[in-house]
């Protein structure tokens, strides 16, 4: 039995939209990203899309399963800086970041730090636009929390924090990769990777019926088809080696700005 982390999110939903949720290997443990992270650093689950973030904290002890991942170049749509003021007017001032994510509240850091050239105060907060303004001036909402919110029309500016990624580094950005404990490859080798294979062929699969995917998150969250259609060309769940080039940009940003204690390696397991 492997336990993988199951994320309810839309932007997940061609990792696990045609998972089988019945086989007899798997058994799935619902959480948000930070949720995950936690549970597989202290192995209370084997495996799941972690923040990629989070991939660098335990760099030693992970490995990555190849090809998949969630990554955009450039606007991603769903993880967003809902903010009353220019961000170059941050300054001094109070960002909420959501208590749900890992990769983005670390990618903030790095573009208000390094970007814009800010550096305002922090605080981490559940995800809601109304609490977060009440205590702050700008907030981090991610995944549906961030769309749902946007659909709402804030009077705010937004900003895509996957486009001011690629504004700033001409890079693609990672958020998730699947990861496991290392350990499990000598321990549970076939286990595995037969449960890697089962992920391999759920996207595949997901990626030519992108229509049932659409349809399914109208049916979650609302908006018209063609919003959803447009969210999911945005997407790359691989992991070629631009998309990697880009991983290791964020990785050692994060690791300049002190963000992470060490530099990175990625490891990846079953080797291509
Ligand atoms: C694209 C997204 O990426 C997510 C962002 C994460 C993070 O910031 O730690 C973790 C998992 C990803 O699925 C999203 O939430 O919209």
């Amino acid at each position: 039995m492997i336990r993988i982390g199951h994320n309810p999110n839309t932007n997940m939903l061609p990792m696990f939209h045609f998972l089988s949720k019945e086989h007899p290997l798997l058994e799935s443990i619902t959480a948000e990203p930070t949720g995950h992270n936690a549970m597989l650093c202290d192995g209370r689950i084997d495996m799941a899309p972690i923040s990629a973030f989070s991939y660098g904290e335990h760099w030693q002890d992970y490995a990555i399963l190849p090809n998949l991942s969630v990554s955009t170049k450039g606007r991603v749509g769903s993880i967003l800086l809902f903010s009353k003021v220019p961000l170059e007017n941050l300054d001094g001032m109070i960002v909420a970041l959501t208590d749900t994510s890992a990769t983005s509240v670390n990618l903030t850091k790095i573009l208000l730090h390094q970007y814009y050239g800010v550096v305002p105060r922090y605080l981490t907060m559940s995800s809601s636009l109304q609490g977060m303004f009440a205590k702050a001036d700008a907030a981090l909402l991610i995944a549906d929390a961030a769309i749902q919110a946007a659909l709402l029309q804030p009077e705010c500016y937004i900003y895509d924090l996957g486009e001011e990624w690629f504004n700033y580094t001409g890079c693609s950005m990672t958020y998730a990769v699947w990861a496991f404990p290392k350990r499990l490859i000598t321990e549970r080798k076939e286990e595995v990777f037969t449960v890697y294979q089962m992920l391999i062929a759920a996207k595949t699969k997901a990626l030519i019926n992108m229509e049932d995917i659409v349809k399914t998150c109208q049916t979650m969250l609302g908006g018209s088809l063609e919003f959803w259609r447009d969210y999911f060309t945005q997407f790359n769940y691989g992991l070629d080696k631009t998309t990697v080039a880009g991983l290791e940009k964020y990785l050692n940003l994060c690791f300049e700005q002190n963000l992470l204690s060490s530099r990175p390696v990625l490891q990846f397991w079953p080797e291509e």
